[in-house]
């Protein structure tokens, strides 16, 4: 498990309630609107009309995710700021720790119905974060099984989320199927974001050795597509393009959370030079380079970047 303990010099969130009480409450609210999200696709597979603040279109049902969780979340006793992908600024709710949301992650791939997720991580810091000050991460995964992975300082969990009736808000169950999950020692997939003629020499160089040696599985949903190297061992990479240096990504909802899952898995996440945790925070919806997974892939991964 890698070291993410935060140094005493910056800034806490001074929250009351027991911190893992906290982020167990969030991680209460996001595996409960899973079952809710996912019912609410089918008719929502169209643009909503509106671009989000990183220019992209938003897909209805990116809304009527955010508009769900963002007021859940603002109700959980102990968080004190909600940030979501979809939305200009963090909003103050309380006191207590930050939470940052991706609601609906890969949805351009409602259309041609394939994986999705909603990503959040809990942050002991005022938004924007480190990776350093995150309490806890997780991710639903909208596949054939509704599942949930949640990382704390514990170790990573994996769940199964069901419904057993048609209510709007009861009967969910969780039940944990993978207790304690480590990235297998044999890496076996790889995906990588991007259009290839975008991709610098760099990494491009890097790519070709990994396909000569790995399994290509890449979905376009950041959360299906790293759920394989989770499962699998492998890497993921969103990486910087020629156009654009600082990928795609967004570090506050998707990069760090996803790296925060990562490394307690036993594997390891880069920005290209330094591990993702330590890319120091700017913006809210700054992106960045990610590359995650099997840290002899990342480890090499730096070494043919630098
Ligand atoms: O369509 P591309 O360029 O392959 O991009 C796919 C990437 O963009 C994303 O869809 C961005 O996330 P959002 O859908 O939350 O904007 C990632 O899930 C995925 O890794
Ligand atoms: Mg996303
Ligand atoms: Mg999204």
């Amino acid at each position: 498990m890698s070291d993410t303990e935060r140094s005493d010099d910056r800034e806490t969130t001074g929250v009351d309630r027991d911190p893992t009480a906290v982020v167990e409450s969030v991680f209460d609210v996001v595996a409960d609107a899973a079952p809710e999200i996912r019912r609410a696709l089918p008719g929502r597979r169209v643009e909503s009309g509106a671009d989000n603040p990183s220019g992209e279109t938003v897909m209805a049902a990116d809304v009527y995710a955010d508009d769900l969780l963002a007021d859940r979340i603002a109700s959980v006793e102990g968080v004190g700021e909600f940030a979501s992908e979809e939305r200009e600024s963090p909003a103050d709710v309380g006191d207590g720790l930050a939470v940052a949301i991706d609601p609906l992650d890969g949805s351009s791939n409602l259309r041609s119905n394939n994986a999705m997720g909603t990503v959040v991580g809990v942050y002991d810091a005022p938004l924007p974060a480190s990776g350093r000050d995150l309490v806890g991460a997780g991710y639903v995964l909208y596949g054939p099984i509704t599942t949930m992975i949640v990382a704390t300082e514990d170790g990573v969990r994996e769940e199964v989320v069901e419904t057993d009736s048609d209510a709007e808000t009861t009967g969910v169950t969780r039940t944990v199927v993978e207790k304690s999950i480590e990235l297998p020692d044999d890496p076996t997939v790889y995906g990588f974001g991007g259009r290839v003629p975008d991709w610098p020499p760099a990494f491009e160089s890097y790519a070709r050795e990994i396909e000569s040696e790995l399994k290509l599985r890449y979905g376009g949903a950041m959360v299906g597509d790293v759920n394989q190297v989770l499962t699998y061992g492998g890497v993921f990479a969103y990486p910087a393009l020629e156009d654009a240096p600082n990928g795609k990504l967004r570090l506050q909802f998707e990069a760090n959370p996803i790296a925060y899952i990562i490394e307690q898995a036993g594997g390891a996440a880069s920005d290209g030079v330094q591990d993702i945790l330590d890319v120091p925070p700017e913006k809210v919806h700054q992106r960045v380079p990610l590359h995650v997974g099997s840290t002899s892939l990342i480890d090499r991964l730096e070494d043919a970047l630098a």
